[in-house]
């Protein structure tokens, strides 16, 4: 398998030099009155990921704040539409989802990302992107039999199938986040309830202040 490390190391950038941009991203993060931060949601398929990002995006929109969503199936139509679903295509799928959010965190905002992102080394590497503290793991628990009833996509049934190979929690691997910053139970909480809790951390760790929410 090529690691997204190998990946980097192969790649030809020799004869290109970094510009230092004139406006910073404290500068941009200040105009917005805000601190920038990856919301880095991971989680089974119909766990729950688009739609609690959907409803964390739309608090921080109605509280005044500059955000955007990165969605895996949306990434997928466009940026990452040559992609599959082998370890190898996944491993590269989130090291470009990794890179873009980086750019949007330089822009100033506040990024969230839904992407089953299933293997903790890429998402490690992601981390390892940002400065400290920016990069806040969500881990949207769903047990696989509740993903697999609620199976918005009939994904699941596919799969049981043998219609769908390497399939998230079937026959491809998830790896269960140890030390999340956010956990929310989806089966267990409302989506209000986890939009709240997600909303909540972002305040309690001065993300947003009473300036941002004016
Ligand atoms: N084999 C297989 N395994 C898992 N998921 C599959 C597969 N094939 C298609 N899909 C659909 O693709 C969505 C997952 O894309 P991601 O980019 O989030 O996946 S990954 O992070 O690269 O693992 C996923 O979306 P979500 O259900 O929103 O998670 C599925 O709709
Ligand atoms: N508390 C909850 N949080 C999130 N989704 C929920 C919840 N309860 C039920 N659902 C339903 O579960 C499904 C989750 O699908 P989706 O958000 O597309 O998951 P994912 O992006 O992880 O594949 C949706 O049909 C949603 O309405």
């Amino acid at each position: 398998m090529t690691t997204a490390n190998e990946k980097t190391a192969s790649m030809k950038t020799e004869n290109t030099v970094w510009h230092n941009q004139q406006i910073s991203k404290e500068q941009r993060a200040n105009l917005k009155q805000q601190k920038p931060a990856l919301l880095w949601y991971t989680g089974l398929s119909g766990s729950g990921k688009s739609t609690v990002a959907n409803a964390v995006d739309s608090l921080l929109f109605k509280l005044g704040c500059h955000s955007y969503l990165l969605d895996g199936d949306n990434v997928r139509h466009g940026l990452n539409g040559d992609l599959g679903f082998s370890d190898e295509a996944r491993i590269e799928n989130i090291r470009r989802i990794s890179e873009v959010a980086k750019l949007f965190l330089d822009a100033g905002l506040i990024v969230s990302t839904a992407f089953i992102s299933p293997f903790a080394s890429d998402r490690a590497l992601a981390k390892a992107k940002l400065e400290e503290g920016e990069f806040i793991e969500v881990f949207i628990d769903t047990p696989i039999s509740v993903c697999e009833q609620r199976d918005p996509k009939g994904l699941y049934k596919k799969a049981r199938a043998g219609e769908i190979k390497d399939f998230t929690g079937i026959d491809s691997t998830y790896d269960v986040p140890t030390l999340p910053q956010i956990h929310v139970k989806t089966a267990e909480q409302s989506v209000e309830q986890c939009a709240e809790q997600i909303v909540g951390y972002l305040i309690s760790q001065g993300f947003i202040s009473e300036a941002t929410l004016g």
